[in-house]
């Protein structure tokens, strides 16, 4: 079975895509980026602050499919700069226990939507 999933407590969409799909148990959100649900406003005060809110908007996601971070099995990290990877890391550690943490990929990329600087995605499975 599919069903969309749509939370007005994590940005919507700025483009033609679902802030997720659940196939069955599993989910697979879109990238979240550092917009703020309430204002739709970009928070990119510092890289510490705009991975808290990727992490925040991806709970909000994972929460409207009645998920949390403990189902999460696979990320996908697109950063802009690689000079960035142990502050992000610093904070992404703080959502996983390390021991069951998810396979993941970090990739640098030329650019991000609205020029952000990091994107995360997630696939998430109930089990
Ligand atoms: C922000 C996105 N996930 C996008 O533009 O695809």
């Amino acid at each position: 079975m599919k069903t969309i999933i749509q939370t007005p407590n994590a940005p919507a969409p700025i483009g033609p895509y679902n802030q997720a799909v659940l196939i069955n148990d599993t989910l697979y959100t879109s990238g979240q980026i550092a917009i703020d649900p309430n204002t739709n406003a970009l928070v990119l005060d510092s890289i510490e602050t705009e991975t808290k809110l990727v992490m925040k908007n991806l709970e909000a996601v994972l929460a409207a499919a009645n998920m949390t971070f403990e189902h999460v099995v696979k990320t996908s990290i697109f950063i802009n700069d690689m000079h960035n990877f142990s502050k992000i890391n610093s904070v992404y550690a703080q959502y996983f226990d390390e021991a069951n943490a998810p396979a993941r990929e970090t990739v640098e990329v030329a650019n991000l939507p609205k020029f952000v600087n990091v994107e995360i995605s997630v696939v998430a499975v109930r089990f």
